[in-house]
């Protein structure tokens, strides 16, 4: 069976204080939440710090928002997986399409970052999705296939999620049809070697949505941007009926 995994993405937002105070919310409601359900929060590194300390063993994975490759070195500004691991984080966003766009993420480095994060214990979470401009031209499958190809090299699809980000629907209130996101995650599935790993949809997930998206056979869970930010919403979203 496929696990379901609950993933908030804070992206740039939240000081130590904002994290903790999110958490006191936040850890009440889990106690409704399904135990099959994975419920994982990727912090900014400082709250990664913060967080640790306050989780008390309770429901909440931690995780990352990126990895560098090297154990240890002159790579000012990154951060490495015996770095992570030591706080307990247990996954890692990794090719995130924001990271891709900005700070020059490819998909050779992608790859690179994905076997660095399970060679130091960590479950990279890793993002593929088309533009607008590739949509509109049909270039979708091919696009995604392409991504799946060059990220994938050597990596062990045991110990790995997936997620499907159309970039059009990042932070934009234009939600993928669920039946699009749905069929696109299932021609994902079929490029893969293992078709248990799970395969979320990330896009615009509300409250008001996260019922719709999770009724669809194919998408096993969900990397919420916006909306993972307020305890009131994620908690909404991850007790999904
Ligand atoms: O990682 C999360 C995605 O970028 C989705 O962000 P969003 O939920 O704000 O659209």
């Amino acid at each position: 069976m496929r696990k379901i995994v609950i993933a908030g993405n804070w992206k740039m937002y939240k000081t130590g204080a904002e994290s903790l105070e999110f958490l006191k919310g936040f850890t009440s409601s889990l106690t409704e939440t399904p135990e099959e359900r994975e419920v994982v929060l990727c912090v900014p590194f400082t709250s990664l710090a913060v967080l640790s300390k306050n989780l008390h063993g309770g429901r909440v994975r931690l995780g990352a928002q990126n990895v560098h490759w090297q154990e240890s070195g002159a790579y000012t500004g990154e951060i490495s997986g015996p770095m992570l691991a030591e706080l307990g984080v247990r996954y890692v966003v990794i090719g995130h399409s924001e990271r891709r766009q900005y700070f020059g993420e490819t998909d050779e480095t992608v790859n690179l970052r994905l076997l660095a994060a399970q060679k130091y214990g960590l479950i990279p979470i890793l993002c593929v999705g088309e533009t607008k401009q590739q949509r509109d031209a049909g270039e979708t499958e091919t696009h995604i296939f392409s991504q799946l190809a060059q990220d994938l090299v050597d990596v062990d699809q045991e110990k790995l999620v997936i997620a499907y980000e159309p970039i059009w629907a990042i932070g934009t209130g234009d939600t993928c049809e669920t039946k699009e996101a749905n069929r696109v995650i299932g021609l994902i599935r079929s490029k893969l070697s293992n078709p248990d790993v799970p395969i979320q949809y990330g896009g615009s997930v509300k409250p008001e949505n996260i019922d719709e998206v999770m009724a669809q056979p194919e998408i096993d869970g969900v990397l919420v941007g916006g909306a993972s930010l307020e305890s009131a919403s994620f908690s909404r979203i991850v007790n999904y009926n």
